[in-house]
C-alpha cells in the first residue's frame, strides 16, 4: 500500500455552478420488471423502484457516488465541496450518478415496503448495477463514504468487471465488534420504543460516534438553556431532526446490512482494482488505524488521512484537502 502524505496538485477550483432544476429533482425508474431480483435472503423481489440523481451528460463511463446511512442521492445538498465545476465530481466533465439505496427511505423501494425482509449490501449492489445498465453505463469510478465506503468494498468484490477505481472514505472493509455494538444498541432503542422515540435515541447514540470528544469540547461546552448541558440539548435536537427525515424500518434494515457485511482478508487480497482509502484522524467509529490496516490488504491501495478533530463526520463538515486528493486519484 502507498501512503499519500500531501495532497496531489490539481487545477485551481472555480466556484461551484448552482444546481439546475434538473439536478434538484430525483428521477425514478422501475427495475426488475420481467425477472425478479433474488435477494441473498432467498426472497424474490420484482418491480424495484429506484430514485436517483445524475449530474452531467450521459456517458458509458460514470462516477458512482454511494451515500452514507442517512444520506440521499442529492449529492448537491450534502457534498457541495465535491460536486461542481473544477471539483472531483465535475458535471462539465463527468457523468455523476447517485442512487438512493434499496431499503432506504428516499424514494427507492424502502424497508417499510419490504416489511422486514432482510437486505445485504450485495443486494444493494445488484440494484445499483441494474440502474447502471439502464443508464447505459459500462465502466464506473466508485466513491463512497461511511456506509457508502462499505458499499464501495461490496462493489469492488461483486463487480470487478465494472469498477475501474474506487475511493473509500471513512470506512473499514467490515464492521468491528465496536461498530456492530453501537448499531446493536441503536436497534435495541428502536425496538424498545417503536414509532419514533427509539429512532431519536438511536440517532443520539450514533451522533456520539460521528464526532469526537475534542469536537464536542469545542462546540458543545456550557449550556444553551440554563441547567441543561449543551451536549444534552444538542443530542435531543439531532434525534428530533432525524426522526423528522428518516424511517425506523430503514434504520433497522440498513444498519443490520452493514453489520452483516464481513468480507475476509483473502477476499480483500483478491481485489485487483486501484483503491484510495481515506481515514479520519479522530474517527472513533471507524478508527483511522483500522481503515488503513484493512485497506492495506488490497494490493495496490493508497492511503491518505484527513487530519480533523471533528471525528467521523469530518468528511461532511471539515473536508479540507480531501476534494483535491480525491480528484487527483479519480482522474489520474
Ligand atoms: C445539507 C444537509 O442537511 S443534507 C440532509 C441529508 N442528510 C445527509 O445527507 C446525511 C449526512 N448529513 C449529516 O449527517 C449532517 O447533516 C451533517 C453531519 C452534515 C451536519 O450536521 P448538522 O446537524 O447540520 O450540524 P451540527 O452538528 O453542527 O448541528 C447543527 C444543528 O444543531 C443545532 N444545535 C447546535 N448546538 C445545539 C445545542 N447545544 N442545543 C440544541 N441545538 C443545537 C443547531 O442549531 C443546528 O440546528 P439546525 O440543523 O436545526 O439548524
Ligand atoms: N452523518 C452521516 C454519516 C453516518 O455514517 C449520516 O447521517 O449518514
Amino acid at each position: 500500500m502507498t501512503a499519500l502524505s500531501h495532497p496531489a496538485p490539481t487545477a485551481p477550483l472555480t466556484p461551484t455552478d448552482d444546481p439546475t432544476p434538473e439536478d434538484c429533482a430525483p428521477q425514478t425508474v422501475t427495475l426488475f420488471r420481467r425477472d425478479p431480483l433474488l435477494l441473498d435472503s432467498g426472497h424474490a423481489l420484482s418491480d424495484i423502484q429506484v430514485a436517483y440523481h445524475t449530474y452531467g451528460e450521459p456517458r458509458p463511463d460514470a462516477t458512482l457516488v454511494l451515500h452514507a446511512l442517512t444520506g440521499s442521492s442529492a449529492v448537491h445538498e450534502w457534498w457541495p465541496e465535491f460536486l461542481g465545476r473544477g471539483r472531483p465530481l465535475d458535471p462539465t466533465r463527468d457523468y455523476v450518478v447517485c442512487a438512493n439505496v434499496l431499503g432506504g427511505c428516499a424514494g427507492t423501494t424502502s424497508a417499510a415496503d419490504l416489511q422486514g425482509t432482510p437486505l445485504t449490501l450485495h443486494d444493494m449492489v445488484r440494484v445499483g448495477r441494474a440502474l447502471l445498465e439502464h443508464l447505459g453505463v459500462r465502466r464506473v469510478r466508485v466513491i463512497g463514504s461511511s456506509m457508502g465506503g462499505l458499499l464501495a468494498y461490496a462493489w469492488l468484490l461483486d463487480c470487478p468487471d465494472l469498477v475501474e477505481r474506487a475511493v473509500v472514505i471513512g470506512a473499514p472493509a467490515r464492521h468491528s465488534p465496536w461498530a456492530i455494538g453501537l448499531n446493536s444498541a441503536a436497534r435495541a432503542a428502536i425496538r424498545a420504543a417503536p414509532g419514533g422515540e427509539g429512532l431519536k435515541v438511536a440517532r443520539q447514540i450514533a451522533m456520539l460516534s460521528y464526532r469526537s470528544p475534542e469536537s464536542f469540547a469545542l462546540t458543545q461546552s456550557g449550556a444553551r438553556v440554563p441547567g441543561v448541558p449543551a451536549i444534552t440539548s444538542y443530542l435531543d435536537h439531532q434525534g428530533e431532526k432525524l426522526q423528522r427525515r428518516f424511517c425506523e424500518h430503514s434504520y433497522l434494515t440498513l444498519t443490520a446490512a452493514m453489520d452483516a457485511f464481513q468480507p475476509g482478508d483473502a477476499e480483500l487480497r483478491r481485489i485487483q482494482t486501484p483503491v484510495l482509502a481515506v481515514g479520519i484522524s479522530s474517527d472513533v467509529l471507524y478508527p483511522a488505524a483500522e481503515v488503513r490496516a484493512q485497506a492495506a490488504l488490497v494490493p495496490g491501495s493508497t492511503y491518505w488521512e484527513l487530519d480533523s478533530v471533528h471525528g467521523h463526520d469530518a468528511f461532511l463538515m471539515d473536508a479540507q484537502d480531501l476534494p483535491d486528493v480525491v480528484g487527483a486519484f479519480l482522474h489520474s
